[in-house]
């Protein structure tokens, strides 16, 4: 790609400290976000989309802190650490302030819509005062001018009658047009980019499919670029042009979404892909993957993948992968993070293949905490390919 990316993720990592031990939410992801694309980060609950979503508005809370890595948007540093002349990691003396996250970012370049919309809305105000306020916090419109723009907003995104509705309240509202609300409110400031937290995920298929049309058409409109988070496939295919798919804090696999669907790298998003119905097959021929994610706390050594792969051998017991161009499409890196391929050079076709499925359920013990970087052979060590 010759294009800066808007946003660019690399190594980021997001912990938890808790009383239990540290839980490695976000474990060293990569990806980045162009001018105008929809991203999808997929994976099960618990992968890490949602604490990896935060951390780039730099809104992980306590026990929760980003450890590591950079987050770029717009080539401004929302995030990074550097190696201080102690040895010592500090923050980049660019950084953006938490005061510049909150007023230039936040909302304004960044803006953020979440699966429930009774979260983000106060029940005891009408929905026009609502969007008028925060137009009138965020945009610099004369007296006046702040209600009209919130009821075109209404219209926008197909809210019908917006004037009568401008003076109702959040319950009077379907939780479809809730979320038409959030999503003015998202629109209202005009941000080039737009975290999406599962915003469909609680509505019914009909109207889900109605938001997604929605959001494809504003997209177009306004060419807002969107971080899709999602555990739904069938959205990914729908919505998504490239796609991240999470495991156990790490992105598995990375590419845009007909290079994902059509000529799948990673074992899990077989998993993910076969679980998912299609028009293609009955219901009878889906394959609910089997087994548990395993703790972020206590992830399994080599590939965290491997206790439920398929296609397990020894060598993936050892070696943890990092997430690897295997192959190129439309432009784009198509990564896997999976030593089956060749260019991570491995012992995988020699190594003895393991019996999943048949075994259940094999998670370290808890006791096994950190013990994914302590005891695994990493194979990111010096031979970057990109
Ligand atoms: N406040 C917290 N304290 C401790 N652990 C946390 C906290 N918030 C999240 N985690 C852990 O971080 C990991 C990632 O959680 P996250 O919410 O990002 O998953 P997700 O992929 O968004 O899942 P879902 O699809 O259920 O929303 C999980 O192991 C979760 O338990
Ligand atoms: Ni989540």
């Amino acid at each position: 790609m010759s294009a800066e990316p808007l946003l660019r993720v690399e190594d980021l990592k997001t912990q938890f400290f808790t009383d239990a031990g540290t839980v490695r939410a976000v474990d060293g992801i990569s990806f980045e976000v162009y001018e105008g694309e929809i991203v999808g980060l997929v994976g099960e609950s618990g992968a890490g989309k949602s604490v990896a979503s935060m951390s780039l508005l730099r809104l992980v809370e306590s026990p929760g802190e980003i450890v590591g890595g950079e987050i770029t948007y717009k080539g401004e540093t929302i995030f990074g650490l550097e190696e201080g002349p102690d040895g010592e990691l500090h923050e980049h003396e660019n950084m953006l302030s938490n005061e510049e996250m909150r007023t230039r970012i936040r909302g304004n370049e960044i803006a953020v819509i979440f699966q429930d919309p009774m979260e983000s809305l106060n029940p005891v105000f009408t929905v026009g005062s609502q969007l008028r306020e925060f137009i009138e916090l965020n945009r610099d419109l004369p007296n006046g001018e702040a209600r009209q723009e919130a009821i075109d907003m209404l219209r926008e995104v197909g809210i019908p009658d917006p004037e009568e509705r401008y003076e109702e309240y959040p319950h009077q509202f379907s939780g479809g047009m809730r979320q038409r609300v959030l999503i003015a409110m998202a629109l209202a400031c005009e941000p080039s980019l737009i975290i999406a937290d599962e915003p469909t995920t609680a509505l019914d298929v009909t109207v889900e499919g109605q938001i997604i049309d929605l959001v494809d058409e504003l997209q177009q409109k306004y060419d807002t670029s969107f971080i899709w988070v999602t555990h739904d496939m069938g959205v990914v295919a729908e919505i998504c042009d490239r796609v991240n798919v999470m495991y156990l804090g790490e992105i598995v696999e990375q590419a845009p979404v007909d290079e994902l669907f059509y000529d799948t790298k990673h074992p899990y998003t077989d998993a993910l892909l076969d679980s998912m119905p299609r028009p293609d097959r009955t219901v009878e021929e889906l394959d609910p993957i089997t087994g548990v994610m395993p703790e972020a706390i206590s992830p399994p050594s080599g590939c965290r993948f491997h206790p439920r792969c398929p296609d397990a051998r020894e060598a993936c017991k050892r070696i943890h992968p990092e997430n690897r161009e295997v192959a190129r499409a439309e432009g784009h890196p198509h990564r896997a993070a999976c030593i089956k391929h060749d260019v991570f050079g491995s012992d995988y076709e020699e190594s003895a293949p393991l019996e999943n499925g048949a075994r259940g359920d094999q998670q370290l013990p808890a006791s096994a905490v950190d013990s994914a970087s302590g005891e695994s052979e990493r194979t990111d060590g010096g031979e970057h390919n990109e």
